[in-house]
Formats: structure tokens, sequence, C-alpha cells
């Protein structure tokens, strides 16, 4: 493992066990995040995207179950830990920020209450100390007025004030790594860009490391560094943001970036990728993707095929890649 590499996950395997058999979620899905980096995790709904983000928080409950894998936080295998030890990662180290921010808020305590007992709970410093901390933080998140705020319950604040003030929590104790999963998506396209602007920001100011997880190609397209584009629970495409997006590789990436709402039609969505994600339990024997593709062959049918690199750290999951010819 490099030395830059904060987070290097290997092989990971988490499976569902339903009445109709095991749900293979994440299968296979390896990446790994440099500190300070970015990372754009992309894929329709069902893709396996959270269940990746949970399985490093190792906050999978039956009847998930990580099946294989390593997932190598500074060179340890989070895996291996004991559960106390990963709790401690998790209120320290690690921290997870959720679409819907009462999953981190306490409806029935005030906001300074809030944020100065996590403060405290992770450092020795005093409560005017961390009522400071606790102000500037929501500052940075460009929350005006903060002291106003502070003063204020969950409930009194609008949707995106109440996911800065659950992503400023998060931030409080500057974990080297975080897990964001769909965090703006609720929220309207503005307030969503000034989100994402101020997490770059402080991000890149702390040097902390993101796991950015959204369906919406648009949303990395500004802020990571680098993109895993899921489908079916493994990754079909990943590398550098430039790299993934302006030369996709993948049908399926392709596939993305046309359905993006076009500006000069008014937000409306076109080219849509007919069909729709496979049934999890019933896989195809080959190329998750194949009913849907464009490009599709007699070997994509009865081959999976594997995640190829292409240079640069671009590697795609397919027998025909964008770029090349598809034998007749
Ligand atoms: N508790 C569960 N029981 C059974 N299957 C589950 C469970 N949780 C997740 N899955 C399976 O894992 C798949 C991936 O789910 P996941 O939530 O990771 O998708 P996602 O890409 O994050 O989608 P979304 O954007 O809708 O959250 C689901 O399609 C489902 O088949």
């Amino acid at each position: 493992m490099s030395a830059d590499k904060l987070l290097e996950v290997r092989g990971l395997r988490t499976h569902f066990s339903t009445r109709a058999g095991a749900v293979a979620a994440v299968d296979e899905v390896s990446f790994g995040l440099e500190r300070g980096k970015i990372l754009g995790l992309v894929g329709e709904s069902g893709s396996g995207k959270s269940v990746t983000g949970f399985s490093i928080m190792r906050l999978i409950d039956p009847p998930g179950r990580i099946v294989a894998g390593e997932i190598l936080f500074k060179g340890r295998d989070l895996l291996r830990l004991r559960e106390k030890e990963m709790q401690h990662l998790r209120g320290n180290r690690i921290a997870m920020i959720f679409q819907d921010p009462m999953m981190t808020l306490n409806p029935v305590l005030r906001v300074d209450v809030q944020m100065i007992e996590t403060v405290l709970a992770h450092s020795n410093t005093s409560r005017a100390r961390a009522r400071e901390l606790a102000r500037d933080t929501l500052g940075a998140m460009g929350i005006s007025s903060p002291e106003e705020r502070l003063m204020a319950y969950p409930h009194q604040l609008s949707g995106g004030m109440r996911q800065r003030v659950a992503i400023a929590i998060a931030l409080l104790h500057r974990p080297e790594l975080i897990i964001a999963d769909e965090p703006t998506t609720a929220l309207d396209v503005t307030i969503q860009g000034q989100i994402l602007s101020e997490v770059q920001n402080l991000t890149r100011q702390y040097g902390t490391s993101l796991i950015w997880i959204t369906h919406d190609l648009s949303v990395v397209a500004g802020l990571a560094d680098e993109i895993a584009v899921m489908y079916a629970g493994r990754i079909v495409e990943q590398g550098g943001v430039d790299d993934v997006l302006d030369r996709p590789l993948h049908p399926y990436t392709l596939g993305l970036l046309n359905s993006l709402p076009s500006s000069n039609r008014h937000g409306r969505r076109l080219n849509q990728i007919p069909g729709m994600a496979p049934n999890l339990l019933a896989l195809p024997a080959g190329c998750a993707f194949f009913e849907r593709c464009t490009r599709r062959t007699v070997q994509c049918e009865q081959q999976r095929p594997a995640l190829d690199p292409h240079g640069n750290g671009h590697a795609v999951r397919c027998f025909h890649p964008i770029g090349q010819e598809v034998p007749a």
C-alpha cells in the first residue's frame, strides 16, 4: 500500500440473505483513496453505493454480512478490529453524513449543546473553546449569524441549514475520512451547489479524504478527484475525474453522461438509459449491463468482464470499451 493511501478497499463483498437467496449487494469492490482526495461513488439506485459506505463503517446489520475483502485504513484492516476499536475510529477518525440530517442531529437538543458535547467527547478542551470551535465551523459551512443558529433546535432550521449543521458536526473533530451518502440529494440545486463548494473548501483546508455517494454524475463533476461508477454491486469504471467524464470507457458511464439534464431543455432528462438494472438475485451469466448495452456481443452474454486497467489509473469492466471497435 502506498504511503499516501489513507484507505484501500480490496475485494469487498457484502451479501444480504433473503428468503429468495443471497443478494450480492457489493461484489469484489476495490478502490483506494489518498489523503485529502475526494472520491465520487456514482450509480443508479440499488447499485450498492450505500452498502459500500456502510461496509467501510462496519455498520452492516443482519441479514447483511461482509463476506470477504479487506478495508485498510492507514494500513490496518478495519474488518479485523474489535468492535470497541472500531467504535473509537468511528467517533474520531471516520465520520458519515446521511441524506437525512436527522440521522446525525438530536431533535430535542439545541445545536450548541450537540456541537459542544461532540467537541468535548473528542478532546480535552474547555466549554468556551468548544463553543468557539462550533461557531467557527458553522461559519465555515456558510452559515450566517452562527450565534443565532447555535441557539436553535433542529426543527427551527430549514432543510439546507440542518444539513449544513450535520456536516459541521461531522467536521468538528477533524476526521481523516468522511463518507457522505447523498447528503444534498433532497435539497434544491442552488443550496446543493453551495454546500458542495463549502464541503470541498473545508476538506481541502483540513486535508480530509471524502467519499461522496451520489446517483448524479453532475454532482461529482465539480467536486471529486476520482470517480468510481457502480452497477449491480460492482465497480464498472474508475479513474481520475477528467478521464472518466471526458473519455468514458464503459457504455453505462456514457449513458449516465448522456442522461444528464441539458441546460437548454430546462432540466428535462434526455436519453435515459433504456431498461432497468438487473435483479441481483438473478444476475446474467455474463456482463450485468448486457441487457441494456448497445455494444453487446455474444462474448458479453457468456462471460463476465474483469476490471481491466487502461493506463493512468483508469479502469473499465467491459469487453468492448468506448473507442474500440465492436467485433461484428
Ligand atoms: N436490508 C437489506 N436486505 C436485503 N437486501 C438489501 C438490504 N439492504 C440493501 N440490500 C440490497 O443491496 C442493494 C444495494 O443497496 P444500496 O442501498 O447500497 O444501493 P444504492 O446504490 O446506495 O442505492 P440508493 O441510492 O437507492 O440508496 C439493493 O438493491 C438491495 O438489493
